[in-house]
């Protein structure tokens, strides 16, 4: 098993020209994605969501920084490259099931075909889609076309599409947004067992926050940077019952910056310049015109005022 990243991006800028308007969608966005991770990020609308994940599946390149996936330089995808890339590295699974799935072929016809492409044997291809088929909790549909299938089934069909070729990374982009909630609970619950079971590291794209539910880690971008991430991991109470718990963490990027969470910014009226205090085991951060006189580790003295 390889220890390199599955993906990284480091100090990414996408930046758009529209009729002489610039439009910076992603602003010196950092990550790190390890391999076997099972991780999604979340974010608003307009946030730079799709413009991160066009560059991931090799559609976009950015304007500065550097993104690989696998070992494989996406600002350096030759043709000849960026198809193996897609065929064999990375998967994709939409919000539409039906963008990954041909109408016209049944579940395990569906689940062959990247394998057919790639040259697999029939009869390992006949394995591997009855075993995907199974994983997914979807073998009921073996010989069902997509229109026999409902939303969730054909989500986790596409999903078995996506891995047949066993690739490192799997993106899904708002996998559940034409779903109800039960329905979206199963498919991520199959994301999670495909992520247990095969080793793939998988990437959620959604705007959808409760997403964080069911993976272990979420990064937060806000304004095309990462923001914040939430790492999820259970832990044994004293008396032995197991018990999620969810902890929230700013990023740091290599500059130094971090984004304070909104709710902190209001709270505090923070704006335009704030008072930093280095403290053995932390930093404090006060309002610019009410912080600590300094040393005396005290926020809000008055003196500042002044
Ligand atoms: N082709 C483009 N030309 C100009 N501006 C663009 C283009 N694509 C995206 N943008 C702008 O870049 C910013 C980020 O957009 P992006 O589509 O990546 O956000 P998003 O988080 O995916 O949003 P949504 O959830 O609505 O799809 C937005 O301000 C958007 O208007």
């Amino acid at each position: 098993m390889t220890t390199e990243p599955s993906i990284v991006c480091d100090n990414l800028v996408r930046i758009y020209q529209t009729e002489g308007v610039e439009v910076v969608a992603l602003q010196g966005l950092d990550l790190l994605v390890e391999p076997g991770d099972l991780l999604a990020i979340v974010g608003a609308s307009g946030s730079g969501k799709s413009t991160l994940l066009n560059i991931l599946s090799g559609n976009d390149v950015p304007t500065a920084g550097r993104a690989s996936v696998a070992g494989y330089d996406l600002l350096e995808l030759s043709g000849r490259r960026r198809a193996e890339y897609r065929r064999d590295v990375a998967g994709f699974v939409w919000q539409q099931a039906s963008h990954g799935l041909m109408p016209f072929l049944s579940a395990a016809e569906n689940v062959a075909l990247p394998l057919l492409i790639s040259g697999v044997p029939r009869r390992e291809r006949t394995e591997r889609a009855a075993e995907l088929l199974t994983l997914l909790d979807i073998d009921h549909c073996r010989d069902h076309r997509p229109a026999e299938m409902s939303g969730g089934e054909q989500q986790r069909c596409a999903i078995a599409v996506a891995v047949a070729n066993r690739p490192q990374v799997l993106f899904a982009d708002e996998p559940t947004g034409e779903l109800d909630s039960t329905t979206a609970d199963e498919v991520f619950a199959a994301l999670r067992r495909t992520n247990d079971e095969l080793g793939t590291t998988i990437v959620i794209v959604t705007h959808d926050p409760e997403v964080a539910e069911h993976v272990d880690r979420t990064v937060a971008i806000r304004d095309g940077r990462t923001a914040s991430e939430t790492l999820r991991r259970t832990e044994l109470t004293a008396e032995g019952h197991e018990r999620i718990v969810a902890e929230e963490y700013a990023v740091l990027d290599r500059a130094g910056r971090v984004q304070l969470p909104r709710e902190f910014v209001s709270t505090l009226g923070l704006r335009d310049r704030v008072r930093l205090e280095l403290e053995p085991d932390h930093v404090g951060v006060w309002p610019g015109a009410g912080g600590p006189v300094s040393g005396s580790g005290e926020p809000g003295g008055e003196e500042e005022a002044r």
